[in-house]
């Protein structure tokens, strides 16, 4: 079922419209603030991690659920941090399947200020048996091509993230951002805990495997190429207004990103990404 805004508790000053879908026994709730996924529950348990609403500041991207990071990442680029997609308001598609919540964004005045390009972007939030999938499109409507990177920059809900492990991405090079290096990942699984990470993997292609002691995910992508681990740890996260203390033991983002070999489309032509996250049978 495909519902209206509900009234949820939501940040009433930035005046954004949340919507909610439900369809085999789960629940997807978005804003359409930045075309963003705000919450998926799942065998009754919130999946997403989302940082306290009264320390959401005015105009920002709420600190959890699915970020949309459009057109550049970090900063690599000339443009705003993690680009202008999460800052601004989209609208709402309605839609008739149900499970399914879609925003769309297009360009306008204040976008070409910060990107001169025409475009369209769609986000599609489609809940299966036992899965969420999050897409977004990306249509280059104007007459030149253009470059951009992506990510879907999803916080996963955990109880305590030193309980997290990934497997996927053994083998797999990654550039550390904490030391602006290049490394190997050794395998065989990755241990988090409480300290910092922020590493972009490249070319994964195999499924990730998640699991923290309480619920156990399978993550594919299509589209992306990239994987970024990040969690603030507990320095950080100290300056990050918008987490509570002891937050950063709460989530550790898995994006789904095109940052390393960006997108390249041709007028008239569209790009799509994907990101699946699957419940394993006992998750
Ligand atoms: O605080 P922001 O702008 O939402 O960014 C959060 C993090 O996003 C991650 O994707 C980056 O790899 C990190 O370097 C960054 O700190």
């Amino acid at each position: 079922m495909d519902t209206d805004p509900s009234p949820g508790p939501t940040n009433d000053r930035a005046n954004f419209g949340q919507y909610r879908a439900e369809a085999h026994g789960m629940s997807v709730a978005g804003t359409t603030f930045g075309g963003q996924v705000l919450s998926w529950i799942a065998d009754g348990r919130e999946r997403l991690f989302r940082g306290p609403a009264d320390r959401h500041a005015e105009g920002t991207a709420v600190r959890g659920g699915i970020p949309v990071i459009f057109p550049q990442f970090a900063m690599r680029g000339s443009g705003g941090r993690h680009g202008f997609a999460r800052r601004v308001s989209w609208r709402r598609v309605a839609e008739d399947v149900p499970g399914r919540l879609t925003f769309m964004l297009e360009d306008d005045a204040s976008t070409r200020q910060a990107w001169p390009h025409p475009f369209r972007l769609q986000l599609e939030a489609l809940l299966s048996p036992r899965a969420l999938s999050v897409a977004l499109n990306v249509c280059n409507t104007g007459t030149a091509p253009f470059d951009f990177a992506a990510a879907l920059h999803t916080y996963l809900r955990t109880d305590d993230v030193t309980r997290a492990r990934l497997s996927g991405l053994e083998g797999h090079h990654f550039h550390d951002s904490t030391r602006g290096e290049d490394a190997l990942d050794p395998g065989p699984t990755l241990t988090l805990d409480s300290r910092e990470i922020d590493r972009i993997y490249a070319d994964v292609e195999a499924p990730l495997h998640y699991e923290d002691g309480q619920q156990r995910l399978a993550i594919t992508m299509t589209g992306f190429r990239d994987v970024v681990l990040w969690n603030p740890g507990p320095e950080k996260a100290a300056g990050l207004p918008d987490l509570a203390t002891g937050d950063h033991r709460r989530f550790i983002c898995i994006e789904a990103a095109r940052i390393l070999s960006p997108v390249e489309l041709p007028p008239g032509e569209s790009w799509r990404g994907e990101q699946v996250f699957s419940l394993r049978a006992d998750g």
